[in-house]
């Protein structure tokens, strides 16, 4: 699930209630240019929830959802319904449905590329003879 709330910094728009409904309906995780509230319960329910930060105060006559399934802007990049979005710690990609296979490739061309670069490391190669072979980055 991927939301924006359009700049409102007045209230938070997810929590604790809402990432216990989204884990029951299978949602395996938020991104939110937006707040959220309820941080611990949330990392208690193992929820990932990726957001541009927090706020104390709830959505209730703050904040409305005006519209699901339609393209939207979040964190300044244009995010379609059906485009893949990977969120970890270090940040968000979005990539758009049409280059998915193609995305997919070279991602798991690097990824083999940094594993065989990092067994080489483990036995003692330098980093920038290593960089010269796998060109890894
Ligand atoms: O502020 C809200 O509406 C969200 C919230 O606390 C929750 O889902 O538990
Ligand atoms: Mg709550």
């Amino acid at each position: 699930m991927i939301v924006t709330t359009n700049g409102s910094t007045n209230s938070s728009f997810w929590g604790e209630l809402l990432s216990t409904v989204a884990i029951e309906k299978g949602s395996r995780s938020v991104v939110i240019d937006g707040f959220t509230r309820d941080s611990r319960p949330i990392i208690e329910l193992g929820f990932p929830t990726f957001t541009s930060g927090f706020h104390p105060y709830d959505s209730k006559g703050r904040l409305d959802v005006i519209d699901y399934k339609v393209p939207i802007e979040c964190g300044r990049v244009k995010v379609h319904n059906g485009d893949l979005v990977f969120a970890y710690f270090d940040g968000i990609v979005v990539i758009p449905q049409a280059h998915r296979e193609e995305v997919f490739e070279k991602a798991l061309q690097k990824v083999e590329a940094e594993n065989k670069m990092r067994e080489e490391l483990k036995k003692g190669m330098g980093i920038i003879e290593a960089h010269k072979k796998y060109d890894a980055l």
